[in-house]
This record gives structure tokens, sequence and C-alpha cells, in this order.
């Protein structure tokens, strides 16, 4: 049996996992200085930060989207330090109620920012009140009843919204346009996990050589919240086994005995390739379909599965379903059937938006 509870117990699951958190506080990033990678991102954010200061203004709302576990709600942290303003943190579903939402707005000084996690997951009546606010600054309330009602419109202090979200397209078109800088964030390079890990050791305190690093970032799924993990993992193998020092030798001995392959695949991972390729044939496939035949859930098929998957060229979105490509088969030692569907599995396409 697999459900949302395994998924956050998965060793490189980009989901938060509850031991994550007070590591994660002390190795996030706290300025732009020291956010590693996503380069394009930064770019943009530090010519907004620099605009913004200038002319004395809140940030534009701005909109983070891409897989878990990749520097969402640090980015946002950053950009309250960085335009020196305070930050409160909120999620879509932590907001049910049009009033849960005036009572936010209404208690947001000047310039202060609204981080809100997993924004495709505000509801209807709560995104109605989010759309002047966000565009006009001002929250529309109705007061009395029936023949009697009165609109009544109060003002709020400029402020900024800074969405996250796994999926973009879930985002409702009104809500999406109200924010004027749309980010999206990628897996990270090798070379880039590969300082985020050596950082990170750092701030553990953790000698760690060179190969070591690299072995743990290869690994680690092109996601800061799962290096961070397997770091301490590696960390605690090297204290019991191997003096303190991270070394390549130990590094591969601990992340064996996860049963984490040279790619960063665990055994859930690979069971849903088996199933794709075995049960139905390399696909195509629908999402539900393979879901149910593997005990997923279909967000977390979507959501955690896919993607890296997607990244790594094993499987391919198409529009009758997925199909699982020759590097898949050949990673598990497989054979391809060459006859079959020799033009589905040349190149691997990766678009969150689909
Ligand atoms: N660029 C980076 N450099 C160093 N560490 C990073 C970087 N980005 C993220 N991290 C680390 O990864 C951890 C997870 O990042 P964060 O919580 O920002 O992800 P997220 O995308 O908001 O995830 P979720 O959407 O699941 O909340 C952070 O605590 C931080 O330690």
């Amino acid at each position: 049996m697999s459900d949302a509870f395994d998924q956050a117990q998965r060793m490189i699951s980009p989901k938060p996992r509850e031991e994550d958190q007070v590591v994660e506080k002390s190795l996030r990033p706290k300025k732009l200085a020291e956010y590693i990678g996503q380069e394009k991102v930064l770019a943009n954010l530090k010519i907004a930060i620099a605009a913004a200061k200038q002319r004395k203004e809140p940030l534009d709302h701005t909109l983070f989207y891409g897989p878990p576990g990749l520097g969402k709600t640090t980015l946002s942290t950053i950009l309250a330090n960085e335009m020196g303003v305070n930050i409160k943190i909120t999620s879509g579903p932590a907001i049910e109620r049009a009033g849960d939402l005036a009572a936010i707005l209404t208690n947001l000084k000047k310039d202060d920012l609204l981080f809100i996690d997993e924004v495709h997951r505000l509801n209807r009546a709560v995104e109605e009140v989010m759309y002047p606010a966000m565009e006009d600054f001002a929250l529309d309330i109705i007061v009395g009843k029936g023949p009697s009602a009165r609109n009544l419109r109060l003002k709020l202090p400029r402020f900024t919204v800074v969405g996250a979200t796994t999926r973009l397209a879930l985002l409702t078109s009104p809500l999406r346009d109200r924010f004027g800088s749309v980010h999206r964030l990628e897996f990270y390079s090798l070379e880039a996990m590969t300082d985020i890990v050596r950082r990170s050791a750092a701030l553990l305190k953790s000698p760690m050589d060179d190969a070591g690093a690299l072995e743990i970032a290869r690994r680690a799924r092109g996601t800061p919240r799962v290096v961070n993990r397997l770091l301490r993992r590696v960390r605690d193998f090297a204290l019991v086994m191997a003096d303190n020092h991270i070394t390549l030798e130990v590094a591969q001995a601990a992340l064996a005995s996860l049963e984490i392959d040279d790619l960063g695949l665990d055994e859930n991972d690979r069971r849903v390739l088996r199933t794709l390729i075995e049960t139905f044939n390399g696909g195509p496939v629908g999402l539900t379909t393979l879901a149910a035949a593997t005990a997923e859930e279909v967000d977390a098929i979507e959501d955690v599965y896919e993607p890296y998957l997607l990244q790594l060229g094993f499987i391919q979105r198409t529009p009758r379903g997925r199909i699982a490509t020759r590097r898949a088969y050949d990673h598990l030692g497989l054979s391809f059937p060459e006859a079959s569907r020799p033009a589905d599995t040349q190149q691997a396409s990766f678009n969150l938006e689909q």
C-alpha cells in the first residue's frame, strides 16, 4: 500500500518531511548572494528588486512554479529580506473562508509580503476576495442581508503577494493574470547541486571531499531539499562508520544502504517504471490507470514521480498517455521492443503546464 503518508516517508521525496524542518531553516539561504542556481530567475528578481527600491514601491505580485523542494519558499523569504519587509506565510488550503483572507489582509502593514504556498488550492470564494485585493489594494465586503445589503470597500495598504504552486495549469486565469511576474523553477544542474551540498556540509560542520559531494549531488534528483536530506543520512553514516569524514566511498555505501540508485531513483520509482513497462507494454497508459495499477495517488504520480522521470527522459507524455522510453528499459536492464513503437521514444518532452 502506498498513500500520501508513504510519500512523505520516502528518502528521495521532494515533499517536506517533519525532520526536514529544523535543519532546513538553518540551511536556507537568506540573501540573493547566497542563493545557488536558478540563474535566469535570479537575474530577473534582481532587476525587479532594484526597480521597486528605486521607485520606493512594493514588488509586483510574484508567482513561482515548479516541482516541490526547489526553493519557492526560500526565494520568497529572500525577496522579503532584500526588500527589508515583513513576510507572512500561509497556504491555499489554510485559507478556508473569505473571512480568513480578510483577516489576514487587514493585518498586513504597508509593503508587507504575503506568501501563499499551494496558491492553486485557494477556493472560489477566497479567490473572489483576492482579485480586488491584488489589483486595487481594496477589500470588498458585503454588509447586511437581502435588499438592504450594501457593498463596502475598505482600503488596504500596498503589499506584495508571492504565490507558489507545483501546478500552474490548475491556477484560474483571472488569478494567474494578477501576478505581474511569473517564474518557473527548474531542476538544478549537477554543478549547482554540488555547490549546494558543499555549502550545507560547511554549515553543518561536516568534513567532506569533492568526490563525496559530487556523489551525493548526483543522486539527489536536482532538488535541494533532497540533497540536504541525503547529506544528513550520509553524515550520520560517516560519523558512525568512517571517522566523520564524507568521502566517495562513504557516500556510496550510505546511499546504497538507502537503496537509492546511481540516478537517484528509489524502489518506488522503479516500481512505477516496471509497471508501465511490464503491465502496460511500455504504454501509452493514462495517468489514472497507472496510479491505480501502482496503488499510488494520481497527485503523487504527477507531482513526485513524473517530473523527475520526464527530466531523465525515462517517460514521455503523449496525447494517448504516458509511455516508457528506451532509456527506462536500459536503466532497468530490460530489452526494448524495437518493432512496436519506434517513433514514440525518440525524445522525451518536459512540460509542467500540460
Ligand atoms: N538555491 C538554494 N541553495 C541552497 N539551498 C537551497 C536552495 N534552494 C533551496 N534550498 C534548500 O532546500 C530546502 C527546500 O527549499 P524550499 O522549502 O524553499 O522549497 P519549496 O520549493 O518551497 O518546496 P515546497 O514547494 O515543497 O514548499 C530549503 O530549506 C533550503 O535549505
